[in-house]
């Protein structure tokens, strides 16, 4: 995507280097910055402080921080260390051990010698792919919004309801979720989208109102508890929502409130999609509020709040009284029964196991 007329990805690689170059999205949106990460526990750090974040994007980081250690050791060992320690940085996002389980098994038969090469290739290769999937899942959701819009005479911009941020920054490029919203955009189709804040750390209030004004998409800002109202007054046509990890019976984890997002949809009939590239699907398991975890972040993020000051300086407020005990899991679970659908680069899926193995019969 372009900033201020410069085209960016959200992570990229300089020639041959051993390192890589990511965008600091702690700074968003009142600083754009660029941060390089020389090895796997500047990776680690990147992923857990949130410089970058997005289940796909902490996939593509965690596939490079692999071959950042084993370009500094290719032993045996160090590539079972680095793969648990990048793997436990942030344990929901199912992309980051998809990633690394591919670039481990690209390197397992390859002598330590030519090891960090096979895995920085790899890497590379999962970064280009980002990049395809999300641009021809774009185009299968941007159809969802094409029906909408023609059902309604093209007589107004249809309305998308998002949580969270699931943009370009959230992946290499594109996004998921709003990958469809430009996608859409670009075509032709007016649109509008409502922007949830996503407490506590407001990636849609931060990320997805930088990302959509600097695209020149029409958006509105909103309490996360103002969605429900907004759909009983008909002003939302449809939800449109990324995943961090989604089950092989189509159950969606997601940014802690998508949950009761969806419930507000189902109550007013609003279509209510995941749009997520296979690398999100986790076909080892089932039942999602059962078997998925939800990371738990540090209170901070609930009794603080991020800002800027009047001079430009990026400051953390305190809300609460000293000493506030806050929960903070930064996930949650939708069951499949309240998805309308999953939006996938193969097309679009009923959120069921038979939906699902109909766009990928080799899961079966
Ligand atoms: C395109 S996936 C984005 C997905 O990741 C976000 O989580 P976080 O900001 O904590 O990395 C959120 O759940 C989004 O839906």
């Amino acid at each position: 995507m372009k900033v201020d007329g410069v085209a960016y990805r959200s992570i990229w690689r300089e020639g041959e280097a051993a390192s890589v170059v990511v965008v600091d999205q702690t700074l968003l949106p009142h600083r754009f910055e660029t941060l390089r990460l020389e090895n796997v526990a500047d990776a680690i750090d990147a992923i857990k402080r949130m410089v970058v974040r997005g289940a796909p994007l902490i996939g593509v980081t965690g596939a490079y921080g692999l071959a950042m250690a084993l370009h500094d050791d290719p032993s045996d060992d160090n590539l079972a260390a680095a793969f648990a320690a990048l793997n436990a940085a942030r344990p929901t996002a199912v992309n980051l051990r998809w990633a690394l389980e591919i670039v481990r098994d690209a390197v397992a038969a390859v002598p330590p010698g030519a090891r960090a090469a096979a895995a920085f290739a790899t890497a590379d290769r999962l970064h280009a792919e980002d990049i395809a999937t999300n641009g021809t899942m774009a185009a299968h959701g941007a159809r969802l919004i094409r029906e909408i819009w023609e059902a309604n005479g093209r007589s107004r911009p249809v309305n998308i309801l998002t949580h969270c941020n699931t943009g370009w920054i959230a992946c290499v490029d594109w996004g998921t979720a709003l990958g469809v919203v430009y996608h859409a955009h670009d075509s032709g189709i007016p649109v509008h989208v409502w922007v949830d804040e996503t407490r506590p750390r407001n990636q849609g209030a931060s990320l997805t109102t930088w990302e959509l004004g600097s695209h020149g998409v029409p958006h509105t800002l909103i309490a996360d508890n103002a969605g429900g109202h907004l759909m009983q007054h008909g002003a939302v046509d449809i939800c449109l929502v990324g995943a961090d990890r989604v089950t092989a019976h189509g159950d969606a984890c997601n940014k802690i409130g998508t949950y009761l997002k969806a419930l507000a949809a189902r109550d007013n009939n609003v279509p209510f999609y995941v749009v997520m590239p296979s690398s999100t699907i986790d076909w080892r398991i089932g039942d999602g509020v059962k078997e998925i975890e939800i990371e738990e972040r540090a209170s901070d993020e609930v009794t603080h709040i991020a800002g800027v000051a009047g001079d430009g300086t990026i400051v953390k407020v305190r809300l609460t009284p000293k000493g506030t005990r806050a929960a903070n899991p930064a996930f949650d679970v939708t069951p499949a029964r309240l998805l309308t659908g999953l939006v996938t680069e193969r097309g679009v899926a009923k959120a069921s196991r038979d939906g699902m193995l109909a766009l990928f019969p080799e899961r079966a």
